[in-house]
């Protein structure tokens, strides 16, 4: 025993001199500057060429002092931002120009400390806010890691709201989605030539910037090594990495490794000292074939050889919170209204409203899932919608959206309409003539507001009743399809709209027995009559009268939209309606079903309406239009309120 405790003793021994040599180490290198060139001249001259060169590659938001920002800069009006003040270089007090650094379209860069050092946390801020105000909209993909909190990026907020950045990610589950998702932005993508035409950027005009503010203490071996490989082929396909805190401490056997040690390939590297920063690194290295070809005029490459720059730099300063809030306030703003749906966009072209046949199907745009339209159909596969949402999830916007959709593609002879709202509010009074507008929907044959249940079974009766009549005549016409019996006879495709159309069912009493075996004829019979059902509701769980034969209705509708909150009108396994923002719907046409997480669902899409109530010049335009074309003799649609009780439709 006394040979290991001489061991023992040895090596602490050992390591207690090695720790002071370090310490000695450390406050030698935060006291070094590197000498300053003697030739003060010289140096004022040099320092007044790199202040001019920094004005030229930083110009605007990128090298402006953030503290004294010209009023009305504008924002989002240059280029690919590729160059960036980090702060201001000085070896004497009169020879001062700003540091810039190539980041995008060049490479990356890292800080020896992360956010934790006040220092890093506001330059990290600076550099975010000057990228941020300067690349035109949508083209920069920010996403950020910050494992000490988040709170760094708390004043970016805005851009987290309306969607432009998502909230940092804190640990290291978020750090490896992070990765994963720059993963797959780094893959080799589709030819430009099969992409379609935009009128958002396109994926090769955005770049992709991963901000790392602090690694998570858990980070491994594994997780830098991809961080390595995302930083090598990142510039090639537009990712640029910020790291604070590269390398990462040695805390483990394996983030010790010297792979793990290694600076970041193709990065800027500020190390952090006492008060300043020193910059190096070799940002402009170039894969290692391109390499070994000679630089242009034959000698070494300047950037190739670059050692750093031998001048102290001190970080700009945190910029002042109310700035960063009002350039994210007005980014955000920007985006959502260059992502805006206007109601126009999904009508037709003016000079082609009432030309559609309704022989085959009637059919709709409901929305745009990127810059694509999609529309929805009422035909022989799709005969029936049902609609989710909670109150104030966009139902009556979107159902309006799809009725002037149609009602501006078929004329009254091509589609009527019925139209019932069984709960308060006046939704679908705009369909029908009021007091102070005397316009109304000439395809609307009915329109209930605050319906009674008894105006819903009267509506289904008539509805049903239609039916027999069609089936004897195509039974005379020897046809079995709408489509065919339109061959010998004009008849419109009838649409009827239930909204909130579990008060009809509600309880156990005959009126819900009789309406739900009404719906459930409709349901079958009417697929191949043109008599259509749009079915809306907060919730479609807890019906009472359904309990049994939910399927016996709900199997005959294939259409399901859900809105946010409105996850009911899906399959209960598919959450793809869990996060919807209003405005958004989930477009389904097998019934709900979902499938494979993250496998393309042709059958399934996420849409953007528009709110149609956003331009009333436009929307009492549009009333009007529709209005003045109605044939002179028409008849108004029957108005039925609970006043109206008994009277039933004609
Ligand atoms: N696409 C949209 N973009 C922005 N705002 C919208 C959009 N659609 C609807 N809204 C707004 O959301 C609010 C609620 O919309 P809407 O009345 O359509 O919801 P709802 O689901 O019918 O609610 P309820 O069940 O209470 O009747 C309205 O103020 C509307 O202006």
């Amino acid at each position: 025993m006394p040979g290991l405790n001489a061991r023992i003793d040895q090596a602490a021994s050992l390591h207690r001199h090695a720790s002071a040599v370090a310490q000695a180490a450390a406050s030698a290198l935060d006291g070094y500057l590197p000498p300053p060139r003697t030739d003060l001249a010289e140096q004022q001259a040099l320092a007044e060429r790199l202040r001019d060169a920094a004005a030229r590659l930083t110009p605007g938001w990128l090298g402006t002092p953030l503290d004294s920002v010209p009023a009305g800069m504008a924002l989002g009006e240059q280029r690919r931002p590729e160059f960036v003040r980090v702060g201001t270089a000085a070896a004497q007090e009169d020879a001062a120009f700003p540091a810039v650094v190539p980041l995008l379209g060049t490479g990356h860069l890292t800080f020896t400390a992360d956010s934790r050092d006040p220092r890093v946390a506001g330059v990290l801020r600076a550099i975010l806010l000057r990228l941020l105000a300067t690349a035109p909209s949508g083209t920069l993909v920010v996403r950020a890691v910050d494992a000490v909190g988040g709170a760094l990026f708390a004043p970016f907020g805005a851009l987290a709201d309306a969607g432009l950045m998502p909230p940092p990610v804190m640990d290291r589950a978020g750090l490896q989605a992070v990765l994963a998702e720059a993963e797959h932005w780094v893959r080799p993508s589709r030819p430009e030539a099969q992409r379609r035409p935009a009128a958002r950027p396109r994926r090769r005009d955005c770049t992709m910037l991963l901000l790392i503010a602090a690694l998570p203490s858990a980070v491994e071996g594994s997780d830098l090594a991809r961080i390595t490989a995302l930083a090598q082929a990142g510039p090639a396909t537009g990712l640029h990495l910020i790291v604070a805190g590269w390398p990462p401490p040695p805390l483990t056997p394996d983030t010790a490794q010297p792979a793990a040690q290694q600076p970041l390939p193709m990065s800027t590297q500020i190390a952090l000292r006492n008060p300043y920063a020193l910059l190096g690194g070799a940002p402009f290295t170039v894969p290692a074939q391109a390499e070994r070809r000679p630089a242009a005029g034959g000698g070494p490459s300047p950037t190739a050889s670059w050692p750093g720059l031998s001048v102290p730099v001190r970080l700009d300063p945190d910029p002042p919170a109310e700035l960063v809030q009002r350039v994210c306030r007005e980014l955000a703003e920007r985006y959502v209204q260059s992502g805006q749906v206007h109601l126009m966009d999904l009508l037709p072209d003016p000079d082609h409203w009432w030309a559609e046949s309704s022989a085959a199907g009637l059919s709709t745009t409901a929305g745009l899932a990127g810059e694509t339209p999609i529309s929805l159909v009422f035909a022989d596969l799709t005969p029936h919608w049902l609609i989710g949402g909670r109150a104030g999830g966009g139902k009556s916007a979107f159902l309006a959206n799809v009725l002037y959709g149609l009602c501006t593609r078929y004329d009254p002879d091509e589609l009527g309409l019925y139209l019932l709202d069984f709960k308060p509010g006046r939704g679908l009074a705009r369909f029908a003539p009021g007091p102070d507008d005397p316009a109304w929907l000439p395809h609307a044959r009915v329109v209930g507001l605050e319906s009674g249940r008894e105006h819903g079974l009267a509506v289904l009766r008539e509805l049903d009743g239609e039916l027999t009549r069609r089936e004897e005549l195509w039974r005379e016409l020897q046809v079995s399809r709408f489509v065919q019996a339109r061959e010998h006879r004009q008849l419109p495709r009838l649409v009827c709209v239930l909204d909130e159309f579990p008060v009809l069912l509600s309880g156990a009493d005959p009126i819900a027995a009789e309406a739900l075996g009404l719906l459930e004829s409709i349901g079958r019979r009417g697929r191949g009559c043109g008599v259509h059902l749009i079915l809306v509701s907060q919730t479609v769980r807890g019906i009472e009268a359904l309990h049994a034969r939910r399927d016996s209705l709900f199997g005959q509708v294939p259409v399901r939209v859900a809105l946010p909150g409105g996850g009911d009108a899906l399959e209960a396994t598919n959450d793809a309606a869990a996060t919807l923002p209003l405005g958004c719907a989930v477009v389904n046409t097998a019934g709900g079903l979902g499938g494979p997480r993250g496998a393309t669902r042709g059958h399934e899409k996420t849409v953007r309406f528009p709110d149609p109530d956003a331009d009333a010049q436009v929307l009492s335009a549009l009333r009007q239009r529709l209005w003045q074309a109605r044939d002179p003799d028409s008849d108004p649609p029957l108005v039925l309120t609970t006043a109206e009780l008994g009277r039933g439709p004609a």
